[in-house]
Order: structure tokens, then C-alpha cells, then sequence
């Protein structure tokens, strides 16, 4: 058997924080798995190291499912991000050991390849419509055949999903979290004008998305739904704070705009009652804050029996090697949607060394045996941990909000 020998845990900041778990085998084999958690990094990195590590020294790399199981039901405290973003790293590592040791692809070891490409979209973001327009151009001249728009609000201070550079959008800003001023009725006519503008301008041989980042209250996102349904948005996404999942049926009573949740979820049990009502089109849930390919596997089967398709979280917080793992789950994975594809930085690919390519729109995996991604942990080394966290948001009159 591939007897793990060793286990640690990798942080480094090219350019923002990030967790890596490398797991060892006897034989010299090593396979690696993300585990950040946008942050709160340093608690999934200490619930690995002082709680997970000393636990996997001595097993059978081989036994996934009963690694899986042990770490998820062995807890006692189950779910949660923290908990399920540490067994999705182990996860990950140990299909991509497994992998390595078949000579394969990690897609073939899934079921082979249900597509040739994995189609992604990408982000046009911009202080005002016209910018955010122009940026989806330029989008579309790159090949993409999908597109999430997200513009300023007038008379906000800042936006969510709208960056000072381009490709990407670096929320964790600084070591104590920004305070941002949110108003929903000056958010709300900004977005048909977007989409109406885009449809102008792009036509509609293309997918455009938006996400309304869970601030908005049921009827609102039913009266928002409704209002882009002229435009024939692909998806609009965390419409309100999905903890109370019987708002969205409130929400589908009113608008046939296709629905996406999921991001915050972390395991099977927060995807449910959505998924069995049928109440979304698309569950986001992703391999590193979803308790990795094993337990993302359930979701997706699950997923599949109501017409639910997967359209996984691919911010830059989610390292290239949840993405290297994410792209062999989407290309294997029958009731695929679309993959979210925000760049990393050219410090993160470096430190990060990946098989993955993109071209016309799509991403590929590669056929390198394993997920394909390694970390270069000299250079890791190079960037310390800095830390950062999200930020909040508050109404104009002071109240706290949802960011
Ligand atoms: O990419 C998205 O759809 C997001 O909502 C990004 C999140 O704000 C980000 O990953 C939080 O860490
Ligand atoms: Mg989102």
C-alpha cells in the first residue's frame, strides 16, 4: 500500500494568502490540496496541523472514502467551512496520489472525459455601465463565450465584484476588514440598465451573468429577476443569504431567470432542500469549501436527478490547485453548467506550476498524470502570510449588512 509518511501544511501570499496540504507516500509519491479559506486562513491551517496531520501518518493512501469518512464523521462536530475545507484538501491530495499512481489523468479516474473543453466565464467589471460594457468587449475578444458583469452603484463608495485592475477582483483587502456603504434601491436599476446596455452592445451570442453577492430580500430578488428577464441572463447568482432556503421559493414563483447558489455551502445537507425543490439552476458549491471531489461527487449526483447543473466558485481565493482539481471534475462530471474563471496572478502561477490552459472560452485540465498543479515550495517560501480579511458592509444609516 502507499503508506503516507508525511503531511504539511503550506502558506504562502504571492499576492494574496493561500493553504496548501502536501501529503507524501513511502514510495516518494506526493499529492497536494487546497484548503484556503478566504480570511480565515490560519484556522483551516491549524485544524490540519494539529488535528488532521497526526491522523493520516501511518494510513493507506489508497482509501479515500474511508479517510473521507473518518475525518468527516470521526470529528463528532461536523460541516462547516473550516471542518470541510480541511478534508477537502486531504481529499484532493489523495486523488491526485492516486492519480499519479495510475499513470492517469484525474478526470479518467472520475469516468473519462464527457466533454472536449471545460466552458468558463470571466469578469467585466467597471465603475460605470459603459466601462463594464467595454471591459465584456474585450472579454469577448479573448474568446470568452461567457461573461459576468458588475458595475458601481452611483453614490456608493465601493462595489462588490468591481476591481482596480482588470482580469481580477481581490476582495480581502486589508488586515482588519473595509467597511463599505451598501444601499439596495440605488443597487437595484443599475443592473437591467447593465444588461440592457451589454445586449446593445454584445448581441446575444454570449452567456452573461451577475451576482447579486446575498443582499437582497426575497421580493426584491423576485422584482430584479423579473427585470432582467428581457435579457436572458445565464444565471443570477446569491440573490439573498441562502440560510433561509424557503425564501427561493418565493423567488421562483415570480421569475424564470435562472438562479445559482452555493458558494458558502460545505456540504450536501445546505445544498438539499434547493436542489430537491428544485428551487435554483445551478449549485456552486466547489471542491475546496465543499469537503473536496468526494463529497462534491454526492452533490452533483444529487444535482443531476432534479436538472440542477454545476457551475463551481472559481475566485482568485480559490488557489490554482482547487481549480486544477475543479476543471477534472468539470470535465468529467455529466450535468456540467459552467466554471467560474477569475486570473490569478503571474506570483501565484509561478508558485503554483499547472497543467491547466485556457483557449476559446474554455479551460482544458491537461493530461499530466494527477490534477496537474504542483506548488514550488522555495518560492513559496519567499511570500509570508499577510493577513487580510473580507470586508463588511453597512446600510447609509449605520446597520450592519450582508456583504
Ligand atoms: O466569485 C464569486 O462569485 C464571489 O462571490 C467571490 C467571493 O466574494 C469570494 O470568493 C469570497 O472569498
Ligand atoms: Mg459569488
Amino acid at each position: 500500500m502507499p503508506k503516507i509518511i508525511d503531511a504539511r501544511v503550506i502558506v504562502t501570499c504571492p499576492g494574496r494568502n493561500f493553504v496548501t496540504l502536501k501529503i507524501v507516500t513511502e514510495d516518494g509519491v506526493h499529492g497536494i490540496g487546497d484548503a484556503t479559506l478566504n480570511g480565515r486562513e490560519l484556522a483551516v491551517a491549524a485544524y490540519l496541523q494539529e488535528h488532521v496531520i497526526p491522523c493520516l501518518i501511518g494510513r493507506d493512501a489508497h482509501k479515500i472514502e474511508d479517510i473521507w469518512q473518518f475525518l468527516y464523521r470521526g470529528a463528532y462536530w461536523r460541516r462547516g467551512p473550516v471542518t470541510m475545507s480541511a478534508i477537502a484538501a486531504v481529499d484532493v491530495a489523495l486523488w491526485d496520489i492516486k492519480a499519479k499512481l495510475a499513470g492517469l489523468p484525474l478526470y479518467q479516474l472520475l469516468g473519462g472525459a464527457s466533454r472536449t473543453g471545460v466552458m468558463v466565464y470571466g469578469h467585466a467589471n467597471g465603475q460605470t455601465v459603459d466601462d463594464t460594457v467595454a471591459q465584456a468587449i474585450k472579454y469577448r475578444a479573448m474568446g470568452y463565450k461567457a461573461i459576468r458583469l458588475q458595475t458601481g452603484v452611483p453614490g456608493l463608495n465601493s462595489t462588490y465584484g468591481v476591481s482596480k485592475d482588470k482580469l481580477f477582483y481581490e476582495p480581502a483587502d486589508a488586515a482588519l476588514p473595509t467597511e463599505n456603504i451598501w444601499s439596495t434601491s440605488r443597487y437595484l436599476p443599475t443592473v437591467p440598465e447593465l444588461f440592457a446596455t451589454a445586449r446593445a452592445e454584445l448581441g446575444w451570442d454570449v452567456h452573461l451573468l451577475h451576482d447579486s453577492h446575498h443582499r437582497l430580500t426575497p421580493i426584491e430578488a423576485a422584482r430584479l429577476g423579473k427585470d432582467l428577464e428581457p435579457y436572458r441572463p445565464f444565471w443570477l447568482e446569491d440573490v439573498t443569504p441562502a440560510e433561509n432556503q424557503e425564501s427561493f421559493r418565493w423567488i421562483r414563483r415570480h421569475t424564470t431567470t435562472p438562479l445559482a447558489v452555493g458558494e458558502v455551502f460545505n456540504t450536501i445537507w445546505d445544498c438539499k432542500q434547493l436542489i430537491e425543490e428544485q428551487l435554483i439552476d445551478f449549485i456552486r458549491t466547489t471542491i475546496v469549501h465543499g469537503g473536496g471531489i468526494t463529497h462534491l461527487r454526492r452533490i452533483a449526483s444529487l444535482a443531476d436527478l432534479y436538472n440542477v447543473r454545476t457551475g463551481f466558485h472559481g475566485a482568485t481565493d480559490l488557489s490554482p490547485v482547487c481549480m486544477g482539481a475543479a476543471l477534472h471534475f468539470d470535465l468529467w462530471v455529466p450535468n456540467f453548467g459552467i466554471q467560474e474563471y477569475m486570473r490569478h496572478t503571474p506570483e501565484t502561477d509561478e508558485v503554483f506550476p499547472h497543467a491547466y490552459t485556457f483557449s476559446d472560452g474554455e479551460l482544458h485540465p491537461g493530461e499530466a498524470a494527477g490534477h496537474g498543479v504542483e506548488i514550488d515550495e522555495d518560492l513559496a517560501a519567499k511570500y509570508p502570510y499577510r493577513p487580510a480579511q473580507l470586508p463588511v458592509n453597512r446600510l447609509e444609516d449605520g446597520s450592519m449588512f450582508n456583504w
